[in-house]
């Protein structure tokens, strides 16, 4: 099977520093692949190559087998990558029903970009979905300033999916959650899979290796190593960089 999303050798510095150096990685089609790392490592700056945020100063960014190395955010997201900023994208004086009817508003003909919100076709279809989905009956018609954190941050992702990417880039989706909403999310990332692939930075280990297909490990800019998550926890290597011992 291909990679849905690959890297070659890819590698910045800032000044002296390589942040990301010579970094391959492969993600399967509808798996979970983990980045972890300890804090420094590189992840934030290889996710930021990937997504079009950074140039590499070398290698190769592919998704699904196509050349994206040079394209910037707006390119990629068109071309099937999103990626979550945390609840940053959100509106929160809007209700529920109205952030994901913009969000999936990419999927409506260009020529009713100027035109009122339509209640039927693609994109108010998505909205259903992603309501039925995400389990927001509850909740659609709320305004999003009064959801709790967690609802806040499972509605970004609903949002990131509401324009069918095939790669969705997640940068630590249960930071600042309470326990309970972490294992909701958690389920519902897992659940994801079966439509999209899903590239994942993640500092708790219990969640990497509960949700995790494979994971990639990051020290110093490098990647020292990757496998499933029990052959990632096995390597000399990776208990020494990240679990500090060895
Ligand atoms: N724009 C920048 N300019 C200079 N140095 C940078 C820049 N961005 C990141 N760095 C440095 O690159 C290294 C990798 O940082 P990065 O944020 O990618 O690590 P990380 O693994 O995501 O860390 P954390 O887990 O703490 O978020 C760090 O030493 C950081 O200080």
């Amino acid at each position: 099977m291909k990679p849905i999303l690959n890297t070659d050798a890819l590698s910045i510095a800032f000044g002296g520093l390589k942040a990301v150096d010579a970094v391959t990685i492969a993600a399967m089609p509808n798996e979970i692949t983990t980045v972890i790392g300890p804090n420094g490592a590189g992840k934030t700056t290889l996710f930021n190559l990937i997504s079009g945020a950074l140039s590499p100063s070398s290698g190769a960014v592919y998704l699904d087998g196509k050349d994206v190395t040079r394209d910037g955010p707006a390119a990629l997201q068109r071309n099937g990558l999103a990626r979550s900023f945390q609840i940053t994208n959100l509106f929160f004086e809007m209700t529920v029903r109205e952030n994901l009817r913009l969000a999936a508003q990419v999927l409506e003909p260009v020529s009713h970009a100027l035109r009122p919100l339509r209640r039927t076709g693609r994109a108010a279809q998505k909205v259903d979905e992603l309501i039925d989905r995400f389990e927001l009956h509850a909740k659609t018609h709320e305004q999003v300033g009064y959801l709790s954190h967690g609802e806040q941050r499972r509605l970004e992702i609903a949002m990131c999916l509401a324009c069918e990417p095939k790669v969705l880039m997640l940068d630590e989706p249960t930071q600042g959650m309470s326990h309970a909403d972490t294992e909701e999310t958690e389920e519902m990332i897992r659940g994801l899979t079966d439509s999209v692939s899903i590239l994942l930075i993640e500092h708790d280990i219990g969640i990497v290796m509960a949700v995790s297909d494979h994971v990639v490990v990051m020290h110093q800019g490098q990647k020292i190593a990757d496998g499933t998550p029990d052959e990632v926890r096995a390597n000399p290597a990776v208990q020494a960089a990240y679990f500090g011992h060895g």
